[in-house]
């Protein structure tokens, strides 16, 4: 397996007025294997979020190396850098962030109608079939205020596959949803990694990332310890069992 993001030496630092800055990444270094279910914990404040937006193009690190497929991103022209998220990866936040004036289909279909020559009709199978797969294909003509939470997560799933990414990112994208619905969720992601595309979200809940393959730790800007896990599937995962062992270790390494 080849990596899909090769991480090196990345510090984010921000400035906070004129003479201070803030150190947030520090001399990071991540490399996620294609097909591989990573997840993201530490305490509030500990650069998760950060090394999310960086590694995946939506911010830029500002020093060291960040490549995708084997390509350098972190000094790619924001219009370049916008093409490869747009076609190779997907978002899924815990602020669902839908369009209001477009019904939920609608959403579905917005990122694959960006490009002039996209086949409308296509766009429309491909969403149907996606919200077929998440359970929410009889919802497909309402607006967004006639829809769930964790409804709405799934509309946000499928908008984030709509164009086949090959890395889907997740900023708490169970946070704000309640316990069921959050299990459905990451049964959807387990579901979508099990077909190969690879996954990276950002949790503070180890029932989450008990569903993760690997589970970083991040400490004050650096990735402290690491966890490899087996896949997860639903016939062969005691998920309970997967929970305990990540809550011991995070307790091991002082969280
Ligand atoms: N653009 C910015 N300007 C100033 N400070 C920032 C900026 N982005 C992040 N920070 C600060 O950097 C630190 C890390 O933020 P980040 O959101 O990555 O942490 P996190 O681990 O995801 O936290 P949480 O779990 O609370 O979401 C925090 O102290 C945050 O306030």
């Amino acid at each position: 397996m080849s990596n899909i993001v090769e991480a090196k030496n990345m510090n984010k630092k921000v400035a906070l007025g004129k003479e201070n800055e803030l150190h947030i990444l520090k001399d990071v270094n991540l490399d996620i294997e294609e097909g591989e279910f990573v997840s993201v914990m530490g305490p509030s404040g500990s650069g998760k979020s950060t090394l999310l937006y960086n590694v995946s193009g939506m911010d830029r690190i500002s020093s060291g190396s960040v490549k995708f497929k084997g390509s350098e991103i972190s000094s790619l022209k924001e219009e370049e850098l916008a093409k490869i998220r747009l076609s190779h990866m997907g978002f899924i936040f815990q602020d669902i962030n839908l369009l209001k004036n477009l019904s939920l289909i609608d959403n579905v279909m917005f990122p694959a109608l960006v490009s002039k020559d996209a086949d409308k009709n296509a766009v429309y199978k491909k969403a149907k079939m996606l919200m077929e797969m998440t359970g929410i294909e009889k919802l497909a003509d309402n607006q967004i205020t006639q829809a769930s939470g964790g409804q709405l997560q799934r509309v946000a799933i499928c908008r984030a596959l709509i164009n086949d990414p090959d890395i889907l990112f997740g900023d708490e994208p169970t946070g704000a949803l309640d316990s069921k619905s959050s299990v459905d969720i990451m049964n959807i992601l387990a579901e979508i990694n099990s077909k190969g595309t690879t996954i990276m979200l950002v949790t503070h809940d180890a029932k989450v990332a008990a569903k993760t393959e690997r589970v970083l730790f991040m400490v004050d800007g650096n990735i402290f310890a690491e966890k490899k896990m087996s896949k997860y599937s639903p016939q062969h995962g005691d998920i309970q069992k997967r929970e305990e062992i990540i809550m011991k270790w995070l307790v091991e390494n002082g969280f």
